[in-house]
């Protein structure tokens, strides 16, 4: 069971430590915001939110973030938390007192308010996950061809509701793609059309060009053409002009299931924060490992 004052005894400044670590690394690469905020989800959706995504690979065992769908997380999320976590153990209070998976869950809060989103109390008691291998990613994270079904079953299984899915891919309001991610919607999309007809034209005629055929697979682009550096709802006014980048951020708006939402939250920044909020406390309590399914890691990359 988690609480928002977990460690009122053990190490009751974990919070302004890690926001200072946060902080740091913030105001040396903008990264860290969509890095951290993007390896959270990852952590949540395969064995909980455990920091299993965190472990890297030895000799024996291949670990999640050798999964393919793993590859493109950016190194400045993991970096973020193992430098929070150094803050966090250099005072002898917390020694080895606050999970991976905790900390992961407070600098993700950070970053989010950083970049100029809400910010909100997060609930800590975490353990630290005992496996991670690539094995275990397969079909628990969604592809950008997702359509309406396929991502509502996914968040599903995670305890999370169709709204939850819509405010949680608002997370797309910042942070990078490579190319290689939509290429399939600018070139040879289909028989009848050589692009994705829901994408608005200008749009793919400048997706063409910073993605010319066979660009260099490491050039990323914003996925947030407007405010990229922002964290905000102009996501959903991106989905209405048709500049969603993926087909699963653009179905958001062409199903009309899910499309009264969007327009809600693309006129209603302060609907749109309470929902992002929500979804996020959800996410934070999928999986959870207590007891003796888990332990606190002295090294966020390795087993104890
Ligand atoms: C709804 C289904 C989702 C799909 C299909 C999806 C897919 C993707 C893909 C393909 C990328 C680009 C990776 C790259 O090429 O480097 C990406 C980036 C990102 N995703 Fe998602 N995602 C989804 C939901 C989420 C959620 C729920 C979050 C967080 C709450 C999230 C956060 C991010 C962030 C922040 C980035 C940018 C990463 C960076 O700049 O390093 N995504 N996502
Ligand atoms: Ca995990
Ligand atoms: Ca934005």
């Amino acid at each position: 069971q988690l609480r928002q004052n977990f460690y009122a005894n053990s190490c009751s400044n974990v919070e302004a430590i890690v926001r200072g670590e946060v902080a740091k690394k913030f105001s040396q690469t903008f990264v860290t915001v969509p890095a951290t905020l993007r390896l959270f989800f990852h952590d949540c959706f395969v064995q909980g939110c455990d920091a299993s995504v965190m472990i890297a690979s030895t000799g024996s065992n291949k670990a999640e973030k050798d999964h393919p769908d793993n590859l493109s997380l950016a190194g400045d999320g993991f970096d973020t938390v193992i430098k929070a976590k150094a803050a966090v153990d250099a005072v002898p209070s917390c020694r080895n007192k606050v999970s991976c998976a905790d900390i992961l869950a407070l600098a993700t809060r950070d970053v989010i308010a950083m970049s100029g989103g809400p910010s909100y109390a997060v609930e800590l008691g975490r353990l630290d996950g005992l496996s991670s291998t690539a094995a275990s990613v397969n079909g628990k994270l969604p592809h950008p061809t997702f359509n309406l079904n396929q991502l509502n079953s996914l968040f599903a299984a995670n305890g999370l509701s169709q709204t939850d899915m819509i405010a949680l891919s608002a997370a797309h309001t910042l942070g990078f793609s490579h190319c290689d991610k939509f290429s399939n919607r600018i070139y040879n999309f289909s028989r009848q059309n050589a692009v994705d007809p829901t994408l608005n034209k200008d749009y793919a005629t400048q997706l063409q060009q910073m993605c010319p055929r066979n660009v260099d697979p490491s050039i990323a682009i914003n996925m947030d053409p407007n405010t990229p550096r922002t964290f905000d709802n102009v996501y959903f006014q991106n989905l209405q002009k048709g500049q969603g980048l993926f087909t699963s951020d653009q179905v958001l708006f062409t199903d009309t299931r899910s499309r009264p939402t969007v327009d809600a939250w693309a006129s209603n920044s302060q609907a749109f924060n309470q929902a992002f909020i929500t979804a996020m406390s959800k996410l934070g309590r999928v999986g959870v490992k207590t007891g003796r399914n888990g332990n606190i890691r002295r090294n966020c990359a390795a087993f104890n």
